[in-house]
């Protein structure tokens, strides 16, 4: 298909049940004794969350979903979409430690992350009546904002933007809907980011031939801010975008002036509670934080297609061991979580506040 049904692409979808975090969300319910918690625990395997692709060994999978997507379908007479989360650039997470991925630039990493593409194509390439949205490449544009002055983002600039635009033009053939990922409020809201993240946006999609699939951007991926406050938190004082609406409302006209005309989607997952952070920028393990509003196109604003839930409330953002190769400090502040495994594996204690802390309550 080479043009894209016109508007929300979530609409008239249901939205497929990731098995992988269902699986997560049973085994955590069936660790919890207080039967009142653990009912509420077990609601949450019915949330709709994106399933994050952040290894090339999990892509078989993909093709899985997608045949059980397909076969719902077919009994149910319903149309179902597939969300995903396309995670494995090169030198991934070039400003942090606790989520820097498989492949390396020095090591063919380039190459091996358009190998990674293609496999994800190929199982696409299979279920052309189920609908796939995939956000692109969490932090990694939103770090070319703000963080070229890591040699690391500086080493990677190249890599990633080639790589995004690969993933982007490949999936757009295939007819996927993608949002690159656009950091959040706290980082490119803050004015003297704003118009240099609208410049590079727009000009990756301009880059990738502007496909009409390329829908827009994710904000608040993996992030705790509020979709729409009356009250901003302290942590964004100085700021007048202090939360992910005022943060959009301000980026879309910088968009379309450029020639993107960008919607987006936002993540809620774990936003429940406001003012649990010291600083703006601890993004770790944030200590008592809550699931927040449920997935819905009752967004409130013709720019937003959904609110979502894209970071899969219960895994880690990342370890608390001061003595792991990818123990990053952010996750050993005041805010964070201790003591906390791996970025990715599953993190029981934090995933029970979640629970408790739900805001609507579970
Ligand atoms: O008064 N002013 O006008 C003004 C102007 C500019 C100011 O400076 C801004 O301050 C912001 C913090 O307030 C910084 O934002 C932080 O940047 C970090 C990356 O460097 C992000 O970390 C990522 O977070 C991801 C999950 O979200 C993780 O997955 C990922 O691993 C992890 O690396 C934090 O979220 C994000 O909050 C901005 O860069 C910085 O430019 C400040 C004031
Ligand atoms: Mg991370």
């Amino acid at each position: 298909t080479s043009t894209p049904a016109a508007g929300n692409p979530y609409d008239g979808y249901e939205i497929y049940l990731s098995p992988y975090y269902a699986d997560e969300v049973i085994a955590a319910a069936a660790a919890i004794t207080d039967p009142t918690l653990k009912a509420k625990a077990l609601k949450v395997k019915d949330i709709p969350t994106f399933t994050w692709f952040d290894v090339v060994a999990k892509t078989s999978q993909l093709g899985t979903y997608l045949a059980d997507a397909d076969a719902k379908a077919k009994t149910t007479g319903k149309k179902y979409l597939v969300q995903i989360v396309v995670y494995d650039l090169p030198d991934r997470d070039c400003a942090a430690l606790a989520s820097n991925g498989e492949f390396t630039i020095a090591n063919n990493g380039l190459n091996n992350y358009k190998g990674y593409v293609d496999k994800l194509a190929a199982e696409i390439k299979k279920f052309p009546n189920v609908r796939v949205i995939a956000v692109i490449e969490p932090d990694s544009l939103a770090n070319m904002v703000t963080n070229m002055g890591v040699t690391k983002c500086q080493g990677a600039a190249s890599a990633y933007k080639e790589g995004t635009i690969y993933a982007v033009k490949k999936l757009s053939e295939l007819g996927v809907y993608s949002y690159l990922d656009a950091g959040h409020a706290g980082w490119l809201g803050w004015l003297p980011n704003l118009t240099p993240a609208a410049e590079l946006f727009a000009q990756i999609y301009k880059d990738a031939g502007s496909p009409p699939f390329l829908r827009g951007l994710a904000t608040d991926v993996a992030n705790y801010n509020a979709y729409t406050t009356t009250s901003p938190d302290p942590v964004t004082q100085g700021s007048p975008n202090y939360d992910e609406l005022k943060y959009i409302t301000s980026l879309a006209p910088e968009l379309q002036s450029r020639g993107f005309p960008a919607h987006f989607i936002v993540d809620q997952g774990r936003s429940g509670v406001q003012n649990i952070r010291k600083e703006w920028g601890d993004w770790c393990n944030v200590k008592n934080a809550g699931f927040g509003t449920r997935p819905t196109l009752n967004t409130g604003s013709s720019l937003v297609d959904s609110i979502v839930w894209i970071k899969p409330g219960g895994e880690c953002d990342g370890t608390s061991n001061t003595s792991a190769v990818r123990y990053d400090g952010h996750c050993g502040k005041e805010s964070a979580h201790k003591p906390a495994p791996e970025a990715g594996t599953w993190f029981q204690a934090y995933f029970e506040n979640l629970v408790k802390y739900a805001n609507p309550a579970l």
